[in-house]
């Protein structure tokens, strides 16, 4: 039988009722098929690319093409009907099985044996982070953080773990530069914050080299293994940039202001026993046992008791977290004016012109 208008109405009212969050994919779902069931195809223009929320709206929408009005309507009501409080009891009680959790094609998270990783998968790139992949990230931590997974861990395919901020960044913006620039700076924002606020333990497999905004957010991981194969490395000042994702504060209260310095200012790149016996990984495998020896210590941890470790992580995190926010605001507004700046710029287009590298 067709969905009526009235089915419809109900289906919109009884969604204001949910007890509990679908989550962004299901909303967006939700928002697209209204749009469609009520102004039919997308006939709006695309947000621009910082515009983050209304841009997934308008992607989500525009997916549908030309669904007819009814079917949209349909499968609204379908949808809504899936989330009642029925299906919500038992979609809770949902084990962990090993599920993909999110699609995307850059960004691979999964969830196995009381585990959600995400992983950085760009290989051919090394795994540098696009645009998207910062929005996926951030997708990926807000579902993990209520997800019935214990531990959260990052880790990255190929040789690499990751070569840090995708440097075509620069280039693929839309608007002028000062426009990007202060796009660049919200999105990067919402980025470290989510990590900040990351309620669960969250731990780095470090699979290979890491570079730039990569290394800078292991100060805000609970624990960083590493292979003997990764590096750790901070070029900014080499970029003509200056020191994210808080590792200005965590970095000099790690290892020191002297050791944070070389590594901050003068792009000083360190191995991975050095970065340990700093203090900036936990433990270093040899890389021919490095995942069989890791996954299994990750295994155990994940089947202690999970709110324990939820609790103990806050208790440590909560005195700092208010300093935090307040660093990650000022490292943002800092790198905001040094992106516009002549020393960026250049460094920016002589890795493009492919004149330099690392
Ligand atoms: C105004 C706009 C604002 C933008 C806002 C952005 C949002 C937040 C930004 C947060 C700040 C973050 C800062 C950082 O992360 S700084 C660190 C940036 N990373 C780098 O500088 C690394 C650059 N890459 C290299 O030096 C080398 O590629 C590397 C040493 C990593 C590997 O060298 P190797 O010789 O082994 O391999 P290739 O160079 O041949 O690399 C293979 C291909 O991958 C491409 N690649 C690698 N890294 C990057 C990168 N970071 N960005 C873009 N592309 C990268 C490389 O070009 C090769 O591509 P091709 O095969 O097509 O040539």
């Amino acid at each position: 039988m067709r969905a009526s208008q009235q089915d419809f109405e109900n289906a919109v009212n009884q969604v204001k009722l949910l007890k509990k969050d679908p989550g962004n994919q299901v909303k967006l779902q939700l928002y697209a098929l209204y749009k469609q069931a009520t102004d039919g195809p997308c006939n709006v223009s695309k947000p621009g690319v910082f515009d983050l929320v209304n841009k997934a709206k308008w992607e989500a929408w525009n997916a549908l093409g030309s669904l007819p009005k009814e079917t949209a309507r349909q499968n609204y009501v379908d949808l809504v009907s899936s989330l009642s409080p029925s299906s919500e009891a038992s979609n809770q009680g949902k084990s962990g099985a090993d599920v993909k959790v999110q699609e995307s094609k850059d960004i691979v998270v999964t969830s196995e044996d009381g585990i959600t990783k995400i992983m950085f998968n760009r290989p051919p790139k090394k795994n540098a982070i696009t645009f998207q992949m910062y929005q996926d990230i951030i997708l990926a931590l807000k579902n993990a953080s209520t997800d019935n997974s214990a531990i959260t861990v990052f880790t990255g395919a190929g040789d690499y773990y990751c070569s840090g901020n995708d440097l075509t960044n620069f280039t693929s913006a839309s608007g002028g530069m000062e426009k990007a620039a202060e796009g660049g700076a919200v999105l990067l924002r919402e980025f470290v914050n989510s990590f900040i606020d990351f309620p669960k333990p969250l731990v780095a497999v470090v699979n290979g080299p890491a570079v730039g905004i990569s290394v800078t957010l292991l100060g805000l991981f609970d624990a960083v293994y590493a292979s003997d194969k990764a590096t750790f490395h901070t070029p900014f000042s080499h970029l003509g940039q200056s020191p994210e994702a808080c590792s200005s504060y965590t970095f000099p209260k790690i290892m020191g202001s002297a050791k944070a310095t070389e590594m901050l200012l003068f792009g000083k790149k360190l191995t991975a026993r050095e970065a340990c016996a700093q203090g900036l990984v936990t433990e270093v495998f040899p890389d021919s046992t490095f995942k069989k020896e890791i996954w299994t210590r990750l295994k155990a941890y994940a089947k202690l008791p999970p709110n324990s470790m939820r609790i103990s992580k806050q208790l440590i995190r909560k005195n700092e977290k208010e300093k935090l926010h307040a660093v990650n605001a000022e490292e943002c507004s800092t790198l905001k004016e040094r992106w516009l700046s002549e020393e960026c710029i250049n460094a920016i287009m002589s890795f493009l012109s492919r004149k330099s590298k690392l």
